[in-house]
Order: C-alpha cells, then sequence, then structure tokens
C-alpha cells in the first residue's frame, strides 16, 4: 500500500488465475494441455502450440497467486477471499469478480457446485463468513441486506424481483456512487435467509446452451451484500458493501456456434467486455479519460475498479491448446489489471443509513408506548379511586372507552416494534467457548493466507534480484570464463528481447484485430444512421426537425439522449369521422376520406401480419383407384340422384353401384364401392382386395 496524491492509500487490484482441468470434450478432441502453473511462484506458463519458433515457444506471466486444476474451492476462498470478507466486514468496500473465456470455470469458481462442503464457490463461502462473524460479534447490532441484479443485453434485470414494473436505471451519487434505482433490496436475519435470495436469483438468470458450455451465463450477474453494522443507540453507523461478480465469458461465434437469439447475446456480452477491457487498459496506462460510460457493467464496477474498494480479479482460464488465443488474451487483461491502484476507504461514521433509522424509530417507538402505558395506568388508577357514585353513567362508558382505545393503540404499536427489530440481527448469540474456538480458526485461516501471500512475493523478488546479483557475484578464474558467462548473459537476454519483441508483434496484430472489429461496427452504426437521416430528411419538415433538436437533451444518467417531456407535444390529426384503415381491403375504401389523407402523410404501405391460412388443395385419390376407376365409372341421374357404376378385374369384372347425392362426389361413391366390395372379399378369401 503507498500514499496517493489526493492522501488516500493506493491499494493495487489482487488479480490471481485459476486453470480449470481438461474438460471430456476436450479429451475426446485429443486437445493437448498447453498450461503449466507454478503455484508458489505465481507464475503461469503457457505453450504457443503454433510456436514458428523458439521465441514463440512459451510465455510467462506472473500474478499475485494461481491455481491450478489440482486447486481445491477451500483453499482458493482461505487463500484470497478470505482477507477480502474480513475487510467488509470491517467496513470496506469489497469486489470479487470472475472474467474469462466461456466455459473457464467463473460459474464454478463463484457459484461452485450442488456437492454441499467441497463444491460450494466464493458466494455462499462468503455467506458462511459473514454469519459467523455476526453470531460471534457482541455488542452490535446489524442490518443486512442483499440485491441480485443481471446485465442481460444491455438492460438490467432485478434477480429477485423478476416482474419488476418500474424501469431500473443507473444513477451517481457522491456518497453511494453508482447504484441502481428500485432495485430490490432484500433483508436477510440468517445465512439461510441470503441462500434463498441467491437461489432465487439464480433460477431467474439468464442461461442457455452453446457448443462450449452447456450450462452457459448470458449474462452479467451482480450479488451485493450490503452489512450495516453499529452499537445500540449509537449516532454512526459503519457499513460494509460486498460485490460477488460472475460475468458472461468472452466468445468466438465460431466456436460457440450461436446463431440467433444466441449470437445477439454473444455481441452484447463482447461488446461489454470489450469496455471492460478498455477500462482495464486505460487506468493501467493511467489515462486521463477511463471510458467507464462506454457500457452498463463498467459503470456499475466503477467503484471496484481505480475506485473505493479492494479487488480480487479471479481469472479463469482452460488448459486446452484449441484455447491458446483466447487464453493468451484472457491472461494479458489480467496481468494488465494488476497495475490499477484503487483507494478504499473505510465507510465509518456514516450518517444516513438505514440501520440508524431503524434505530431511531424503534427507540421513538419504545418511548411512545412508555407514555401510552403511563397515561393508561394513570386513567385506570383515577378510574378506580373516583368513586363511581360522583360519576354518571356516560362520563364512565367513555373513560373505558379510551382506556380500551388506549391499550388497541399500545398493542398496535407494539407490533410495529417488533416488526422493526425483526429486521435487525443483534450480534454475539454463539456460546462463548464456541465462538473464541471460531475465532482462532478464522484467525489462523487469515494469517496462513498472508504468509502464504508473503511467500509468493519473497520468492519472486528472490528470483528478480537473483537475475540482478547473478553477475555481482561471479568471480572469475580466466578471462575466458569471463567471456563465456557474457556470453550466455547475452544469451538470456537476447532470449528475453526477443519474447519481448514478439510480444510487441502479438499485442499489435491484437491491436488491429480488435481495431478492425471496432471500425466494422462503426461501419454498420453509420449505416443505420445513414438509413434514419433518409427518413428524417425526407419525411420530417425542417421547422419540426429544427423544434425536435431543441428540446433533446443529455440525460447523464441515462446515458442517453431524452426528449423534454413537458414541451414535446405531438398534437394527433383530427378525425373526420371515418375510421383509420386496418387492412389492405379498407385503404381503397378510404382513399377518398379526408380522415385517411390527414393522418396518413407518409403515403407508406400497412405493415400487414404474416399469413396463417393455406391455399385449399383438392384432395388427392389413390393413383391405382383413380387409374382403374377412371376408365369404368358411368353416371346415370335418378331421381336428382347420381348413380355411379364400376366395374374391375379385380371383382371378377362384375359391376357395383353406389348412389350420391351430388354431382362430383365420385370419390365418395367409389370408396363406398371398394369398401363393400374389401368387405365382402375379407369375408370369402380373408384378405382384401384393393
Ligand atoms: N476448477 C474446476 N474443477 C472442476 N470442474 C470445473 C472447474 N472449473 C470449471 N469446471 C467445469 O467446467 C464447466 C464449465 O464451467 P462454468 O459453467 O463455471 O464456466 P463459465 O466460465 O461460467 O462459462 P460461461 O461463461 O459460458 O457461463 C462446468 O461443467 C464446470 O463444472
Amino acid at each position: 500500500m503507498d500514499k496517493s496524491s489526493s492522501g488516500f492509500y493506493n491499494e493495487a487490484v489482487q488479480v490471481i488465475v485459476r486453470c480449470r482441468p481438461m474438460s471430456q470434450k476436450e479429451i475426446q478432441a485429443d486437445c493437448v494441455g498447453i498450461i503449466k502453473a507454478y503455484p508458489n511462484r505465481g507464475v503461469i506458463e503457457v505453450q504457443n502450440p503454433k510456436a514458428r519458433n523458439e521465441n514463440e515457444k512459451t510465455k510467462l506471466f506472473t500474478f499475485d497467486s494461481v491455481y491450478d486444476w489440482n486447486s481445491t474451492q477451500q483453499g482458493l476462498y482461505d487463500e484470497t477471499v478470505r482477507p477480502l470478507v474480513s475487510s467488509v466486514l470491517d467496513g470496506y468496500n469489497g469486489c470479487v469478480f470472475a472474467y474469462g473465456q466461456t466455459g473457464t470455470g467463473k460459474t464454478y469458481t463463484m457459484e461452485g457446485t450442488k456437492e454441499f462442503d467441497e463444491g460450494q464457490g466464493v458466494v455462499p463461502r462468503a455467506f458462511e463468513q459473514i454469519w459467523a462473524h455476526i453470531n460471534r460479534t457482541t455488542g452490535l447490532e446489524f442490518l443486512v441486506s442483499v440485491r441480485y441484479l443481471e446485465i442481460y443485453m444491455e438492460e438490467i434485470r432485478d434477480l429477485l424481483k423478476i416482474k419488476h414494473v418500474k424501469t431500473l436505471e443507473l444513477r451517481e451519487d457522491n456518497g453511494q456512487g453508482v447504484y441502481v434505482t428500485h432495485l430490490h433490496s432484500q433483508t436477510c436475519k440468517s445465512e439461510a435467509d441470503m441462500f434463498k435470495a441467491m437461489r432465487i436469483g439464480n433460477h431467474n438468470r439468464t442461461t442457455g446452451a452453446t457448443n462450449m458450455n452447456e450450462h452457459s451465463s448470458r449474462s452479467h450477474a451482480i450479488f451485493q451484500i450490503v452489512i450495516e453494522m453499529a452499537e445500540k443507540n449509537s449516532k454512526s453507523v459503519k457499513v460494509g458493501k460486498l460485490n460477488l461478480v460472475d460475468l458472461a465469458g468472452s466468445e468466438r461465434q465460431s466456436k460457440t456456434g450461436a446463431t440467433g437469439d444466441r449470437l445477439k447475446e454473444a455481441t452484447k456480452i463482447n461488446k461489454a467486455l470489450s469496455s471492460l477491457g478498455n477500462v482495464i487498459y486505460a487506468l493501467a496506462e493511467n489515462s486521463a479519460h477511463i471510458p467507464y460510460r462506454d457500457s452498463k457493467l463498467t459503470r456499475l464496477l466503477q467503484d471496484s475498479l481505480g475506485g473505493n474498494s479492494k479487488t480480487i480479479m479471479i481469472a479463469n482460464i482452460g488448459p486446452a491448446s484449441m484455447n491458446y488465443d483466447e487464453t493468451i488474451i484472457t491472461l494479458r487483461y489480467a496481468y494488465r489489471a494488476k497495475s490499477i491502484k484503487n483507494q478504499p476507504i473505510k465507510n465509518e461514521d456514516i450518517k444516513n443509513t438505514k440501520l440508524l433509522e431503524l434505530q431511531q424509530e424503534i427507540e421513538r417507538l419504545k418511548k411512545l408506548i412508555e407514555e401510552k402505558n403511563r397515561g393508561i395506568e394513570l386513567t385506570g388508577q383515577i378510574e378506580y379511586e373516583v368513586s363511581s357514585e360522583d360519576e354518571d353513567d356516560s362520563e364512565k362508558e367513555e373513560k373505558v372507552k379510551k382506556l380500551e382505545l388506549g391499550k388497541v393503540e399500545v398493542s398496535e404499536l407494539a407490533k410495529q416494534l417488533k416488526t422493526l427489530e425483526n429486521q435487525m440481527v443483534h450480534g454475539g448469540n454463539l456460546v462463548d467457548s464456541v465462538k473464541e474456538n471460531e475465532l482462532k480458526l478464522e484467525q489462523q485461516r487469515i494469517e496462513i493466507a498472508a504468509r502464504k501471500r508473503r511467500e509468493i512475493e519473497i520468492q519472486q523478488k528472490i528470483e528478480e534480484e537473483e537475475e540482478n546479483c547473478h553477475e555481482l557475484k561471479q568471480v572469475f578464474a580466466s578471462l575466458q570464463q569471463a567471456v563465456d558467462f557474457k556470453r550466455d548473459k547475452l544469451k538470456r537476454l537476447h532470449g528475453r528481447f526477443q519474447s519481448v519483441k514478439q510480444e510487441i508483434k502479438d499485442s499489435h496484430e491484437e491491436y488491429v484485430r480488435s481495431r478492425k472489429e471496432i471500425e466494422d461496427s462503426n461501419d454498420s452504426a453509420a449505416m443505420q444512421l445513414r438509413k434514419k437521416f433518409l427518413i428524417i430528411d425526407n419525411f420530417v419538415p425542417t421547422e419540426e426537425r429544427t423544434r425536435l433538436l431543441n428540446l433533446a437533451n443529455f440525460d447523464d444518467n441515462q446515458d442517453n439522449w431524452v426528449l423534454n417531456k413537458e414541451q414535446y407535444k405531438l398534437d394527433r390529426p383530427i378525425a373526420h369521422n371515418c375510421r383509420r384503415p386496418i387492412s389492405d381491403f379498407a385503404i381503397p375504401l378510404c382513399q377518398n376520406s379526408s380522415k385517411y389523407r390527414i393522418e396518413n402523410i407518409l403515403d407508406l404501405k400497412l405493415d400487414m401480419p404474416l399469413r396463417t391460412t393455406q391455399e385449399y388443395t383438392y384432395p388427392t385419390i389413390c393413383p391405382q383407384i383413380k387409374a382403374f376407376v377412371s376408365n369404368v365409372i358411368t353416371q346415370e341421374s335418378q331421381n336428382n340422384h347420381i348413380v355411379v357404376k364400376m366395374s374391375s378385374h379385380a371383382m371378377g369384372l362384375k359391376s357395383a353401384t353406389s348412389k350420391i347425392e351430388k354431382e362430383g362426389k365420385y370419390k365418395q361413391a367409389i370408396k363406398n364401392i371398394v369398401e363393400v366390395h374389401n368387405q365382402k372379399s375379407k369375408q370369402s378369401s380373408g384378405r382384401p382386395v384393393f
């Protein structure tokens, strides 16, 4: 930690990398593993399956810690996330987010699997830690609430209240940072309440199957836990906020096979992730402008990246050779994120919190109840002391009524008090011995994590120093030895120079590729814009255009242009006793109507719905019967009936007749004859003729 120019302490974003095991699909496709992880040095080595020369063969990346396929959920949590959640419980803002290609284990890391103990990911383990802390902390009152949202197709959705009627918008506030309006906040009184909220949200989250992942997350999800804590009757509160973020994975259409909706989702996912990449890049480069406003995701993560938060980025990668390009891109972003500096500040002494409001309201209600009770007691006493003979009946009744009313009011207030008290949790409801043991265990875990981090840091420093001091330590016996040593060093440095050169070349290629993507999307946006201009220029009168342009204002919160609704009023055309045509058939009828002319200033065709019926097709007669019968049918008219006669070889050249009512129903007649004959044939020979 170092001090920034603004006087706050800078703390770098902690970046860890996790590589999942080879998947069944990758094993079946005979994919080669290209990742080597060195957890004690925090190093990841990637082998390039397309290497053309020695320099391109391997790439090394150093991180705060790395986890390979043998890593456990418990190990990862204890070593990296537990210390962060402890800080949140001390009043800091914290954020853990999982980043990486689709199918690399982001959801596995954040949520985990259904197996109860070992399978649990970061989110449920954080619940456990938070509630263990609350249950052993005496003397404090807590108000714990959760929110769960997803950004799907650039729209924010409340995962705890899916049928939200109000639109959820992003707003910015000096105290709160960026927040979402009308987002449902669920108060939790126990670990089970939090689990319930998580399950509801997960159930509502948008997922879908792709070639890369059967349960692919199609949205970015943020689970937010807010913990307000204060002593009883205190004047200020400490607030810890934890954001647990499971991002949707970046994906290539060629690999995921996405089409239709999946493709549209993928385009939005990739766009938001590329904005995130740009923010990381700009922060790492210390740019004057950080493009947070490019997407909703980056706006929501504004505090976590470069702001008031302690942040951990978990970069998830896969081990297979077929994903080499994506793995390198993820590792490059993660590497850049290492140089992002945040300024976490303890949220102490906060005044406008819900917990404070609750505490004050509880106090007020308690006092009120006390006063009312005192009043009731007094009225009761007076009633008892004053002799009943001195009062008439109506006065007595009045007093009894007043007394009853007072009691009802008190019971109402007591109910309100109970509801308010129920929202808060009183810490420290564990038995003392359990409390002590838990505290010890927690401290041990945090110490072990800190020791491990220190070991990795020391190891990385030693390697750096060794490189620098190697030459100083050497004592050369001969000139030749010195030359050999220098040659070795030159070779090493040349190798390093080549790999840096290669890295620059790769980065340039990546830059060209992403520039091309941006240019393509710019071109398509410009094309859409030209189309809209074509319509506006040709169909919207100039005065109206100027009027509307003057009414449009840019809304920072919505990040969009909006029309001033009070001044913007479009007069609807007046009806002229004629209904608006709603079908092709009705249009000609309305051609002469003044109403039609006024409303349809632009003579556009109506958008007709797609046809849902089919042309009538005549039934067909079985070709054998048709050929056979057409030769022998005769018809005669008999008392308004048609008699169809047919004879066939199949019937021993006998003729049969059928009587039908109308012309054109020969098929029916033939059917009748064939059925009758088939029945006869079945009776005699056991099988039909036709
Ligand atoms: N460390 C791991 N150990 C064992 N299995 C893992 C691990 N990481 C991921 N997996 C498995 O890999 C598969 C894909 O994981 P997951 O769904 O978490 O990927 P994802 O990155 O969230 O994908 P998407 O971005 O498409 O949502 C799952 O079947 C998961 O169980």
